[in-house]
């Protein structure tokens, strides 16, 4: 111990002000805490995604204001209602367009309510980023739409509506900066999509020889080197479609995958149908994976989530419902379905000595009881051309008892033909009321394209 008075004065000092220091930081973590609470007027974050892209975005959005100290709240535009509307002095909308220029799911709540009419919102400044791609009739539908109905309601758009092509980063750039007006730091690095990595081709078995449809092409990829990569069921994987080393410069060219597997087969493993351009040459991306690319080729790959497809409660029965390719994502869940759950598939295929995809293991399944129920369609092979919404129709009381039963609809493959059939059948089943609940429970998940 020391008796030196000016030593003793100089460390009392010290004491005292790392005392205010420590409460002013608990000060200003519980006043960012209260605000996220909704309490003090936190900045609401909204995003509307399909298959998880203006999710990631929405993330990344919020990190950015959290980071410059702002306080938010961040929530899918289903869960936000007119009292957190009423409560909200700034809100961000992040959202995309699925469809034909439609809303994704997991708005549909908000899309029913309170776009309904318009709302009294002349306190909300707001900015809306909308997600979509130009190759659509309908571009940034949904952004659009949104955008008018705020302004209609007389919230005040701080900035112009920003439209993103296909994940083009230049328009992601202009978000990031427009976040300066609500606080974020001018200074931030800019937003890098995620780095691809160097996954391998390690074999590509052809899964339909013989059908008149096109050819279907099981991928299996390797990690790179070292790495044991994570990803649950229902995420995407992203593929540029040509030589590794040009994969940094053609980022927007990237092709989107429902993931079969799971980490514990060891590989990515992605069933890719070869497409054609309409004078008869491969597709870029499936006629990369299914034809150009050689095995053993080093293919640009990153992950991506996608929450709007994400399990369900391992204790809740599960429909999968698909066609054709869609048995990809399909395949994923009943990999990562919990022993003794309760999994019934509908699949849709053409015929059923050709297109009978995964055949061994779906046998295996309901062999072992995994699957209880396996209902197949193979249009083709009747003259009634069945296919799965006609399934699902005749065995409308099942459905109407498994649902009944807590279970969870998953639907993946085609939106065009299949999932709008499948929507229209289970419409009719349960009723429009009870599958809207359904959307906004999310036990209705959709992974269509
Ligand atoms: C089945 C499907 C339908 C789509 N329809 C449209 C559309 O009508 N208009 C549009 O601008 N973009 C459309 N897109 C593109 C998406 O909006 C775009 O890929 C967006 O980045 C997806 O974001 P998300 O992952 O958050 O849903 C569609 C994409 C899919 C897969």
């Amino acid at each position: 111990m020391t008796s030196d008075p000016l030593r003793l004065a100089g460390a009392a000092a010290a004491l005292l002000l790392w005392l205010a220091l420590c409460l002013a930081i608990a000060w200003v973590r519980r006043r960012a805490a209260r605000a996220e609470k909704g309490e003090a007027g936190a900045l609401l974050i909204a995003h509307a995604s399909q298959t998880g892209f203006a999710a990631g975005i929405a993330q990344r959005t919020a990190e950015a204001l959290r980071d410059a100290g702002v306080p938010v709240r961040l929530a899918p535009l289903g869960k936000v209602d007119a009292a957190m509307l009423g409560e909200s002095r700034q809100a961000l909308f992040v959202v995309s367009t699925t469809g034909e220029g439609d809303a994704p799911d997991e708005a549909s709540r908000f899309v029913r309510g309170a776009m309904a009419a318009p709302g009294g919102l002349a306190h909300l400044d707001y900015a809306l980023l909308a997600l979509g791609d130009r190759s659509y009739d309908h571009y940034c539908g949904f952004g659009h739409a949104l955008d008018h109905w705020l302004r209609e309601s007389g919230a005040r758009p701080a900035t112009d509506l920003i439209e993103v092509d296909n994940g083009d980063p230049a328009g992601l750039r202009q978000w990031q900066e427009r976040l300066r007006l609500f606080g974020a730091d001018a200074d931030a690095a800019d937003w890098l999509p995620p780095r691809y990595g160097a996954w391998r081709l390690a074999a590509r078995t052809h899964l339909n020889p013989g059908s008149p449809g096109g050819e279907v092409h099981l991928i299996r990829l390797d990690p790179p080197a070292g790495e044991a990569p994570l990803w649950s069921a229902g995420a995407i994987a992203e593929i540029y479609p040509g030589p590794f080393a040009h994969a940094a410069e053609g980022d927007h060219a990237h092709r989107a995958y429902s993931i079969a597997s799971l980490p514990a087969d060891g590989a990515v493993e992605l069933v890719v149908r070869l497409m054609h351009d309409p004078e008869g040459r491969p597709g870029l991306g499936s006629g990369w994976l299914c034809r150009t690319a050689l095995a053993g080729e080093p293919i640009a790959l990153r992950l991506r989530d996608n929450p709007a497809f994400a399990a369900p409660d391992p204790d809740r029965p599960m429909i999968l419902i698909g066609n054709g390719t869609g048995i990809a994502g399909l395949r994923a869940h009943l990999k990562a379905r919990p022993f003794g759950s309760e999994n019934w598939l509908i699949f849709g295929e053409r015929h059923a000595a050709t297109d009978s995809l995964f055949a061994d293991e779906l046998i295996h399944w309901t062999r072992s009881g995994h699957l209880a129920r396996l209902d197949r369609a193979f249009s083709r092979d009747d003259p009634a051309r069945p296919y799965v919404q006609h399934l699902i129709a005749h065995r409308a009381d099942a459905v109407r008892d498994w649902v009944a039963n807590g279970a969870a609809i998953y639907v993946c493959g085609s939106l065009e033909g299949m999932a709008a059939g499948v929507d229209a059948a289970l419409t009719d089943i349960l009723g429009r009321e009870a599958l809207e609940t359904l959307t906004d429970e999310t036990r209705y998940r959709r992974d269509v394209y």
